[in-house]
């Protein structure tokens, strides 16, 4: 049942509107005065106030004004027999959601409170889901690497300049990224997040600057782009290093003009959006083989971030893998866990190729996979508990009898390897192929001779 106070210093209002509100459904909370209404609502949490402008002592709008600074989420209604334009301003102003004339009527009362819940409830929902987004979001880690990242990201997100992020998979780019979003003046405005790497060469630019109706078979209707969307807000664009020089040439444009063509079309388009990219690629590589313009890269690494590779802030592991573990217990509803020492030190030794990520990965499959409330080295990769496993042979030689010949040990082991190769980077062929230098039409052959099955 929603709660509604109601301030006026007239008896006969108090009462009317009590009786209205009750049959109505809500509870009605009454104050007599300013002073009454203040005092109630260090006790009380109404949902909505209704509030006389005129009164002895604290007046309406003074009331209104105190609220704002304790209550800041509530919504106010004021009501007047003597309303001017002036005062109703003032009120809007500081915040009031509506404002009724007095004789008051029993239709617009109720309309006005019905419109304020639902704002209010809004509003309310709309705040929690930007909290838990943040939370999300979050960074976690401690080390001097990233105590030093997050007080870069504090010094650069509010400015308008554009950024740079580079680092491994995994590292937590696109996390830097958001970050810096949340951290700008333009964080009520929207993120639209790219990844060149996954759309073929072919449609990168008309994802990005959208197409007039006719510019191609298949455009019906004219489409916005990307850089359209993110207009007044923040455009990221992941793995930069994939995108062709015509597409980095017209990037550059939008960089130094704000303007650019859809397309298809000869329409210029202004727009003000920051660019926010990131690549695992070493970029001064890719200019001096002639993949990356030399002039967008000079532009972009005005401000530059480096996420290091997990592997060079191993201080943070323990603090991430306990973030994780509780992330994962309370998203599959499992009771919560722990990782007792052995473990979280086996955890620190390994040298994560896949980083935060891989991390992430594990701790995942940890809790969905092991019953016990004590994760133990037993229940770590092998690759990751080393020589730790004390319960439990090494998975790898589980396989191998008295009569296995070094043909079939050497595959069982290849096999095991494989397997742990491919999950730890994410089952992508191509990036486990570059993991442990072999060919990629090798690793597929291997794969299709083990009947090894992809999970992705
Ligand atoms: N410091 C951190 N705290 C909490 N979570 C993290 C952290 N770093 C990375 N993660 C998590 O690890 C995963 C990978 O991070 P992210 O996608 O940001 O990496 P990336 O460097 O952009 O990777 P890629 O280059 O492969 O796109 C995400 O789920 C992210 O939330």
């Amino acid at each position: 049942m929603k709660t509604i106070l109601v301030v006026d210093d007239e008896r006969s209002i108090r009462e009317s509107l009590q009786g209205i509100l009750q049959d109505e459904g809500f509870k009605p909370l009454l104050a007599e005065s300013g002073e009454q209404a203040l005092a109630l609502l260090r006790q009380e949490e109404p949902d909505l106030v209704l509030l006389d402008i005129w009164m002895p002592g604290i007046d309406g709008l003074e009331v209104l004004r105190q609220i704002a600074g304790s209550h800041p989420h509530l919504t106010v209604i004021m009501m007047s027999g003597h309303g001017t334009i002036e005062t109703a301003v003032k009120a809007t102003k500081l915040g009031a959601f509506d404002f009724i004339e007095k004789p008051l009527s029993l239709e617009k009362v109720l309309l006005s409170i019905q419109n304020g819940l639902k704002v209010g409830a809004l509003t309310e929902e709309n705040r929690v889901l930007k909290e838990r987004l943040a939370r999300d979001f979050e960074i976690i880690g401690n080390s001097t690497p990233i105590t030093e990242l997050k007080k870069q990201i504090s010094i650069a997100a509010p400015t308008s300049g554009w950024v740079l992020i580079t680092g491994e998979n995994g590292t937590g780019k696109e996390l830097v990224a958001r970050a810096i979003y949340q951290h700008s003046r333009r964080n009520s405005k929207p993120f639209v997040e790219v990844n060149c790497a996954a759309i073929p060469e072919e449609l990168i630019e008309s994802e990005l600057f959208g197409h007039e109706k006719g510019a191609f078979t298949g455009a019906t209707t004219a489409r916005k782009g990307k850089f359209d969307q993110a207009n007044g807000g923040t455009l990221f664009l992941d793995e930069i290093g994939d995108m062709s020089l015509k597409t980095q040439a017209k990037i550059l444009r939008i960089l130094q003009e704000h303007k650019f063509e859809r397309v298809g079309g000869n329409r210029t388009i202004e727009v003000d959006v920051r660019v926010i990219a990131a690549t695992n690629k070493d970029l001064e590589a890719e200019i001096e083989a002639g993949n990356f313009r030399e002039d967008l890269y000079y532009r972009l690494n005005v401000l530059p971030f480096h996420v290091p590779p997990l592997r060079e802030r191993r201080a943070d592991i323990p603090q991430l893998a306990e973030h994780f573990l509780n992330f994962f217990c309370s998203k599959e509803s499992r009771e919560s866990k722990r990782l007792d020492s052995e473990a979280i030190n086996a955890l620190s030794a390994y040298s994560w190729p896949g980083n935060v990520r891989e991390l992430k990965n594990i701790i995942e499959r940890l809790v969905i996979m092991v019953p016990d409330a004590v994760i133990t080295c037993d229940h770590l990769p092998a690759a990751i508990a080393g020589g730790k496993r004390n319960g439990r042979r090494s998975a790898t030689v589980s396989n191998i009898t008295r009569e296995t010949s070094f043909r079939v040990a050497r595959e069982e082991f290849e096999k095991e390897f494989l397997l742990q190769k491919l999950e730890e980077n994410d089952w992508n062929i191509s990036r486990t192929a570059e993991a442990i230098e072999i060919e990629r039409s090798n690793l597929h052959r291997k794969i299709k001779s083990f009947g090894i099955e992809l999970k992705k």
